[in-house]
C-alpha cells in the first residue's frame, strides 16, 4: 500500500514557496522545454472545457520531467467575475504522482503556486526584457496576480514610481491600501501608461485596454490576461509593433486572442532566450505573453513539497 499523500492548504504552499527558490528553477525548465526534447519533458497544451452557462472555464495542466522525476498535474477553473465579487476568479489544486507507481503523493492548493509562479516568470521576462533605465512600473488590474506581480517586481528591481489601475477606482485603492510602499492610483489606463517603463497586463479583460500608442517606445509589457483565442488586453498596434515573445509557441498560437487575432508574429519563446537561441531585444518595444504552463506548476508543487519533506 502507498503512503497517504501529503496535503498543504493555501496558507502552507504561499510560506514554503519563495521566489528566491522558485525563479531558478522556473529559468531551468523553461530552457529545458524550448529544446522540445521529449524524453525529458512532456506537457502537452491544456486542455480546456467551457463551462458557458457560469462564464468559467476548466482547464487540466499535466506536465512529466523525467530527469527531475516529476509527474504532476494542475486543474485549474478560472471565471470572469462581476467587479467586486468575493470569490476568487482563478482557483487551481495541484497533484504530485510517484512516476514509477503512479500513485498521488501530495495534493495542495493550486492558487498560490498559480499566482507566484505566473508573477516570477514575468519578472524572468522583465530581467531579459525591459529597458535598462527603467523607472517606471505600471501595473494593470488589482486582483490576485495584480499583487503576486508587484511583490515580485518590486522585490527584484528599484522603480522610482509605481502606478496601479483597476476598472473601479476604489479596488485600485483597496489594492494599495495593503501596502507599505507608495503607489499611485490612476483614474485611466492611459493615465497609468504614459511613461511607464515596464507594464504588467492582469486583468479580466477581453477587448483591448492597452493600445499601442500610449506606450513608451522600448518599454516592456508582461501580458499575463487574455488566456482565450477570442480575449484580448492588448490592441493590434502594439501587437503589431512590439518583439513578441511567448512562453510556449504552441499555448500561445491555441489559446492567445492577442496573438491569434492581431496576426501578430511570435519572435521567439522565453525559453529560447534563455538557452542564448535567441537575443533579448530589449532596445525594442516588448510583449511577452503569458498563458501559463504545466511544467511551472510541476517544478513549483516540487519545490513545495521538498521543503515540507525537509521540514518533517
Ligand atoms: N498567464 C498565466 O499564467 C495566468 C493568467 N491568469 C489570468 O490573469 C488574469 C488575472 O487573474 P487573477 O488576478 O487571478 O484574477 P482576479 O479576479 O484576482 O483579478 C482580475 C482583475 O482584472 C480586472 N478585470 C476584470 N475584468 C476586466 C475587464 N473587462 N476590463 C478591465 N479589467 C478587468 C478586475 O477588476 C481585477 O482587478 C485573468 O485573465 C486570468 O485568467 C491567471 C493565472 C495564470
Ligand atoms: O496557467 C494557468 O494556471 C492559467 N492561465 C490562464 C488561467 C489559468
Amino acid at each position: 500500500m502507498s503512503e497517504s499523500p501529503v496535503l498543504l492548504n493555501k496558507h502552507e504552499v504561499e510560506r514554503l514557496l519563495t521566489y528566491d527558490d522558485l525563479i531558478p528553477r522556473l529559468e531551468s525548465v523553461m530552457g529545458k522545454f524550448s529544446k522540445r526534447d521529449s524524453s525529458e519533458i512532456i506537457q502537452p497544451v491544456r486542455s480546456v472545457v467551457p463551462i458557458q452557462q457560469h462564464s468559467g472555464f476548466l482547464g487540466v495542466m499535466p506536465a512529466y520531467l523525467a530527469n527531475e522525476g516529476i509527474l504532476c498535474t494542475k486543474i485549474v477553473t478560472f471565471y470572469q467575475r462581476a467587479e467586486g465579487s468575493s470569490l476568487p476568479s482563478t482557483q487551481a489544486t495541484v497533484l504530485l504522482f510517484h512516476p514509477e507507481h503512479g500513485h498521488v503523493t501530495a495534493i495542495m492548493d493550486g492558487e498560490a503556486i498559480t499566482a507566484k509562479r505566473t508573477a516570477a516568470v514575468s519578472a524572468i521576462s522583465a530581467k531579459l526584457f525591459k529597458p535598462a533605465l527603467s523607472e517606471v512600473l505600471c501595473i494593470l488590474g488589482s486582483g490576485q496576480q495584480a499583487r503576486s506581480h508587484y511583490d515580485v517586481f518590486t522585490k527584484l528591481f528599484k522603480f522610482k514610481e509605481v502606478r496601479v489601475w483597476s476598472r473601479r477606482k476604489e479596488m485600485a485603492q483597496r489594492f494599495v491600501n495593503d501596502l507599505q510602499d507608495p503607489v499611485t492610483v490612476c483614474s485611466s489606463v492611459k493615465e497609468a501608461v504614459i511613461g511607464a517603463d515596464v507594464i504588467v497586463t492582469a486583468t479580466g479583460a477581453s477587448q483591448p485596454i492597452l493600445f499601442g500608442e500610449w506606450v513608451k517606445p522600448g518599454a516592456h509589457i508582461a501580458a499575463v490576461g487574455a488566456c482565450r483565442p477570442d480575449w484580448r488586453e492588448l490592441d493590434d498596434v502594439l501587437m503589431r509593433e512590439a518583439v513578441v515573445y511567448v512562453d510556449s509557441r504552441e499555448g500561445a498560437t491555441a489559446e492567445s486572442g492577442d496573438i491569434i487575432l492581431s496576426g501578430a508574429e511570435v519572435f521567439a519563446e522565453l525559453g529560447e532566450v534563455l538557452n542564448g537561441s535567441f537575443p533579448a531585444r530589449r532596445e525594442k518595444t516588448t510583449v511577452f505573453k503569458s498563458l501559463g504552463m504545466g511544467i511551472q506548476d510541476a517544478v513549483s508543487a516540487k519545490l513545495v513539497l521538498e521543503k515540507w519533506n525537509s521540514e518533517h
